[in-house]
């Protein structure tokens, strides 16, 4: 009998990669979240959403790390990070792949040597093996092998996507974050791209954090959406779930004219 995979978010074995727990974050007196929980299981794919200022990206940086909640708890593959030693932080860190907002590549050095820097970094592999795992990284992506030694300033916007999601996947990660994606791409270069990460995710089998502002991702290739509101996590259903939600806010993205048009592109 041939096995068949089921949806991730129908899955009876469900196994927390990202745990929030009553998070709290503040600068100063400013509350960004309070009471904010949050789980995500291996092998979803879950967009975040909120409206501007809702606290997606201090969420983002409070889970890998770049940012300490000012109370409650952060679990990545079931370890409380509070808690870790640097070499376990480390560990975490190998088993993550991050795609910042605008690639953040480093401008001085090319392809070949931005997606090769967290095995240069984090491996004692030889040179030649990096190399051969760089050209894999970037064709795995769609670019060419003319790319590799083209500096960020002489690629495209979409290409600096792909650049920036290899240099993510150079270690194998299981954890993929990625900071709006889509943002800054026309609809065809954003159509590609979210399916590229769909065909990677589930050809990996990758967990995936993905804060975006683009409808079309969310019903094509997200399992299920979690809506940042009122500074905590206030829904994380599949999107036809979250269609019948009487909440404000929900109601408004989903059912306006840009959440209809999405919906009806993606039937
Ligand atoms: N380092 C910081 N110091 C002070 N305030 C900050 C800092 N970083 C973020 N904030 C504030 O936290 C709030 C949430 O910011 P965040 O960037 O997480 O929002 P967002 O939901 O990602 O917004 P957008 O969709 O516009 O990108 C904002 O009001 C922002 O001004």
């Amino acid at each position: 009998m041939s096995a068949s995979k089921a949806p991730a978010s129908s899955s009876a074995w469900q196994e927390p990669v990202i745990e929030v727990r009553g998070m709290l974050s503040q600068f100063g007196e400013r509350v960004i979240h309070q009471n904010l929980d949050l789980t995500v299981n291996r092998g979803e794919i879950v967009g975040v959403v909120g409206g501007s200022g809702t606290g997606k990206t201090v969420l983002l940086n409070s889970i890998i790390g770049l940012k300490e909640p000012e109370d409650g708890s952060v679990k990545l593959f079931g370890q409380d990070r509070s808690t870790m030693t640097k070499a376990e932080a480390v560990a975490v860190e190998q088993r993550t792949g991050i795609l910042f907002q605008r690639g953040a590549l480093f401008s001085s050095l090319n392809v070949m040597e931005n997606v090769s820097a967290p095995l240069l970094e984090h491996t004692r592999l030889s040179r030649n093996v990096i190399r051969e795992l760089t050209e894999m990284k970037v064709a795995m992506v769609g670019l060419k092998p003319e790319a590799l030694y083209l500096k960020p300033s002489e690629l495209s916007g979409g290409m600096i996507k792909r650049v920036g999601l290899a240099r993510a996947l150079a270690l194998d990660p299981e954890l993929l974050f990625l900071d709006e994606p889509t943002a800054g791409l026309d609809p065809i270069g954003a159509a590609a791209f979210d399916q590229l990460i769909l065909e990677l995710s589930r050809d990996l089998g990758l967990t995936v954090f993905m804060i975006t502002h683009d409808l079309d991702s969310l019903y094509t290739i997200c399992d299920q959406v979690a809506v940042l509101a009122d500074k905590h996590v206030i829904a994380k259903a599949p999107v036809a779930e979250l269609e019948k939600s009487d909440h404000p806010w929900i109601k408004e993205y989903f059912l306006g004219p840009r959440g209809r048009a999405a919906k009806q592109s993606a039937n």
